[in-house]
């Protein structure tokens, strides 16, 4: 068998194709995608002067199944910057190929798109971490990938990037520099945090020998997403911000009778959701592009306005 028949891909026509699908019917140009976690859909109803469409109506887009994922594709502005927001993105336990969950990171490169905020909901490893906290990413472990499911396998095409990307580099230290410093003026130190986030396959959540090799192996967070799509975005060189809210402690103990569960996933969610949509809004409107069309006059600069 040929390789490109093993690669369950899209191939840049097709990805180019649905990027002007969309740009034919949406003036904005976002220079920022962002990518709302479970039961984190909140920011994309932020975005003003709204123009959306449901992921079945767009041609090759998978569609959304888990609850807390309403799948829809917002494009609007975000204290004045444009932006696009998957309210709802995909995840391995689907079913999906990895290569299909990691789509809309190509669309939003040819849509113009520098830089990548990615949310997710997380179990906490650390014994430090806190229900409700927010971790600001600096690296992940992507376990799918030891076991060879990486969505940049198969045959590579330059026009998006090299072969071999680095991925030392995978989380822009300037952007978590700027989460620190937003969250510093929003009196947010208390529940910041910086770590390592493991990605699995999911569904089933972890087991408590799996969570204490997790936590030994240097991982602070487990989740079920987020990795996938950074590996695609940053080989064709976009800039990766994530965070995770941590919405549960992992159990790791024996003795303890909490159970993970979806149920408390969204509902942790819902108890930090304005904390993080001011958080990310205030980040927007700081970053930095070498492209800034979007400046606009009716920029909304106070940190404490929603
Ligand atoms: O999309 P994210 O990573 O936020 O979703 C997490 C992982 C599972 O999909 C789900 C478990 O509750 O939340
Ligand atoms: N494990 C994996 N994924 C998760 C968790 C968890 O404890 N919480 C939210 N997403």
């Amino acid at each position: 068998m040929h390789p490109e028949e093993g690669n369950a891909g899209y191939s840049y026509e097709e990805c180019r194709a649905t990027a002007d699908w969309l740009l034919a019917q949406v003036d904005i140009r976002p220079l920022v995608g962002i990518v709302c976690g479970s039961g984190l859909g909140g920011l994309a109803e932020m975005l003003k002067d709204q123009v959306a469409f449901n992921y079945k109506d767009i041609p090759s887009f998978p569609q959304s199944t888990v609850h807390g994922h309403a799948g829809r594709l917002v494009f609007g502005t975000l204290k004045g910057r444009a932006c696009v927001c998957m309210q709802g993105r995909f995840h391995l336990y689907e079913g999906y190929p990895i290569q299909k969950i990691t789509l809309p990171m190509r669309i939003f490169k040819l849509l113009g798109v520098e830089t990548v905020i990615l949310t997710n909901a997380a179990g906490g490893l650390n014994q430090d971490y806190r229900v409700g906290d927010i971790m600001i990413l600096k690296d992940h472990l992507n376990m799918p990938g030891f076991a060879g499911n990486n969505p940049l396998a198969g045959l590579n095409d330059e026009r998006f990037g090299v072969r071999f990307p680095c991925m030392s580099d995978a989380y822009d230290r300037d952007l978590q520099q700027l989460a620190f410093d937003v969250g510093a003026e929003l009196g947010y130190s208390d529940f910041l945090r910086k770590g390592v986030y493991c990605v699995l396959g999911g569904p089933s959540f972890e087991t408590i020998a799996e969570c204490r090799m997790l936590h030994t192996l240097g991982a602070d967070a487990v989740g079920m997403s987020t990795v996938h799509e950074v590996l695609v975005a940053r080989h064709c060189g976009m800039r990766c911000f994530a965070l995770s809210l941590i919405t549960n402690q992992a159990v790791m103990d024996y003795e303890s009778e909490e159970k993970a569960n979806h149920e408390e996933v969204l509902e942790t969610g819902k108890l930090r959701a304005e904390q993080l949509e001011r958080l990310v809004s205030n980040m927007v409107l700081r970053i930095q592009h070498n492209n800034n069309n979007n400046n606009n006059e009716d920029d909304d600069n106070d940190i404490n306005s929603y």
